[in-house]
């Protein structure tokens, strides 16, 4: 595991299993109906992928790049479009997929602003929550695993853009950021 690495939070096998199991639910809310998903990048890039091969119904996909961590551990609070979408979403079902909501910041953010581009529906999965964390409340609708209020890396996740290619969600050991 190397010992950057605490320990295994969720298993590549517990990742599929309940990528899966989103996939059957957004299938049948979505059946019919043309549906564009919006990975956030860079963290959403596994999520997207697993959970797109995931599902039946055929979808559009579109990518917003936004950043609100640096370096650290910590959300700065200040999110920064690095890349906006390609596709007018007026009109369309959007379901935007996210790796993690930690402070919420982002999402509420992103919320706020693809909802004012007046898509038909707007909804969001995440793979990770943290409940503990949360500065402001959000809905959200499909929603992979709760977990505690520590620092996670993997599937995604990066500590200053290192371990996102991690099969498996981990915790980091408090020494490699100063905890
Ligand atoms: O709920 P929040 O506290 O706002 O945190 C969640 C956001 O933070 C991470 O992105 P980050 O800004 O690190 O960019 P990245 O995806 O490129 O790593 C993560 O991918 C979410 O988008
Ligand atoms: O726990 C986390 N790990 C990695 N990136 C993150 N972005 C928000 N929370 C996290
Ligand atoms: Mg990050």
């Amino acid at each position: 595991m190397g010992s950057d690495l605490q320990s295994v939070l969720i298993s590549k096998e517990e990742i599929d299993a309940k990528l899966a199991e989103l996939a059957a639910k957004i299938d049948a809310e979505y059946a019919g109906k043309d549906l564009l998903i919006v990975g956030v990048l860079k963290g959403a890039v596994m999520v997207m992928a697993d959970l797109a091969r995931a599902l039946s119904t055929p979808v559009t996909m579109d990518w917003m790049a936004v950043s609100s961590y640096g370096a650290g551990t910590q959300s700065s609070g200040v999110v920064r479009i690095l890349k906006d979408l390609d596709t007018d979403i007026k009109g369309k079902h959007v379901l935007i997929v996210e790796d993690i909501i930690d402070s919420g910041l982002t999402l509420s953010w992103l919320l706020s602003n693809l909802g004012s581009r007046e898509p038909a529906s707007l909804e969001v999965c995440t793979l990770l929550r943290k409940p503990d964390a949360a500065k402001v409340a959000i809905d959200v609708k499909w929603i992979g695993f709760d977990i505690p209020n520590e620092f996670v890396v993997g599937y995604g996740l990066d500590f200053a853009e290192k371990y996102r290619n991690l099969p498996f969600v981990g915790t980091l050991a408090p020494h490699v950021y100063g905890g």
